[in-house]
């Protein structure tokens, strides 16, 4: 008697609504804000710096009149006054800077600094980058660095004391996809992306690059793409290589996207869409552009969707910071 009734209610409520609907009501498609995920992440981190003698210092050089470089250095200054650390930031000319970063890299008072880009938008930018002494480059974006994430090469020195560093907004990407649970916690640590196929749509050398290669040393097939080709990186079949290779591939993004698990998008225009319907029906979507590359109706698709992630990248920033401080004294 029970179930008849039970089964006439079902039908009167949910029986003119589709599968997305249904899913809806059940609440399984969800809205992540980077503010949930950073939380626990500041909480650690000011916990950690309330047991400091001296407030770490971190110093933003600002020499463009961008305004979402603007913007992200005052979202940092408030998270570093939140969490106990001293933020500065510093505007000057692209001709000082040069001088101002040598002057920084020699200065005892500074734990970590970054340089808010684009300056010059040429090479030259890449040049300013590499001039960060490693031992302040809170970004993670040094030569050494890159080329130890490139290489799957977790530490700095055979002891293994020294962790290397991570650039932050890979990283950043890396901890929301744990928190999502992308990463199964049941297989080893190293391999945990095994058997998830991710698209990732830009490929600059401070993000869409290193995050290419940082989920294929987990064990992901990435397809990485930018304006002009798509690229395959994974670590063969069966996980055999220690280290992500990298081949040119000839697949569409309608194709790459219909089997991804996951949607990464970082275009860098007002106009970019990502057009959902060639979405895997519950795949993941993570925007890390400063622009919407998702319409609201992502959500008829995702399972789970990430607008933004500027808050994620700061607490990794801060983190990394720490971390320099920690290598510094080992
Ligand atoms: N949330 C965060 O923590 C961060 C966000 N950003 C934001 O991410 C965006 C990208 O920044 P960058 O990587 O520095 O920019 P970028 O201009 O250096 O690179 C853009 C990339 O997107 C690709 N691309 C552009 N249009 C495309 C299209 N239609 N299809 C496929 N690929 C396309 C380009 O080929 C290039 O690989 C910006 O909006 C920036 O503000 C950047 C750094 C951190
Ligand atoms: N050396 C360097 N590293 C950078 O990482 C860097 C840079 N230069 N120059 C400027 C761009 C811009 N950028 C953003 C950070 C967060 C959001 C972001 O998504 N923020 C908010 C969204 C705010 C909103 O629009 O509502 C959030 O996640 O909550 C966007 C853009 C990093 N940049």
């Amino acid at each position: 008697m029970f179930r008849t009734v039970y089964r006439v209610y079902e039908i009167s409520l949910f029986g003119s609504l589709s599968q997305f609907d249904l899913l809806k009501l059940t609440g399984f498609i969800e809205t992540v804000l980077a503010s949930s995920i950073a939380k626990a992440y500041i909480d650690e981190i000011r916990q950690k710096v309330e047991t400091f003698d001296r407030q770490p210092v971190l110093v933003g050089f600002l020499a463009n009149n961008d305004p979402a470089a603007r913007m992200y250095a005052n979202w940092t200054k408030k998270t570093c006054e939140e969490s106990g650390f001293k933020y500065v930031l510093k505007e000057v000319n692209k001709e000082e800077l040069e001088d101002e970063v040598l002057a920084a890299n020699e200065d005892d008072e500074v734990n970590g600094m970054m340089v808010y880009f684009p300056v010059f938008g040429t090479r030259q930018d890449q040049y300013l980058q590499q001039l960060i002494s490693p031992e302040k480059d809170v970004e993670g974006l040094s030569h050494i660095y890159l080329q130890n994430l490139y290489h799957n090469v977790r530490y700095l020195d055979k002891e293994e004391k020294k962790k290397s560093i991570l650039p932050c907004t890979p990283l950043a990407i890396v901890k929301i996809l744990e928190y999502l649970g992308v990463y199964n916690t049941l297989i080893p640590y190293g391999n945990r992306l095994y058997g998830k196929t991710i698209t990732v749509i830009n490929r600059s050398e401070i993000v869409g690059r290193p995050l290419a290669a940082l989920l294929a040393n987990d064990g992901a097939v990435v397809y990485s793409f930018d304006i002009e080709n798509v690229q395959r990186f994974t670590r063969g079949k069966g996980l055999k290589m220690k280290h992500h290779e990298v081949a040119d591939v000839d697949i569409s993004l309608k194709d790459a996207t219909n089997i991804s698990d996951v949607v990464i998008t970082g275009v860098p225009t007002e106009s970019y869409k990502f057009p959902v319907e060639y979405l895997k029906d519950g795949a993941v979507c993570i925007n890390f552009s400063s622009f919407k590359n998702f319409d609201p109706e992502v959500k008829n698709h995702a399972s789970l969707y990430v607008p933004s992630i500027g808050k994620v990248t700061i607490s990794m920033l801060l983190r990394n910071l720490l971390r320099l401080i920690d290598n510094k004294s080992q």
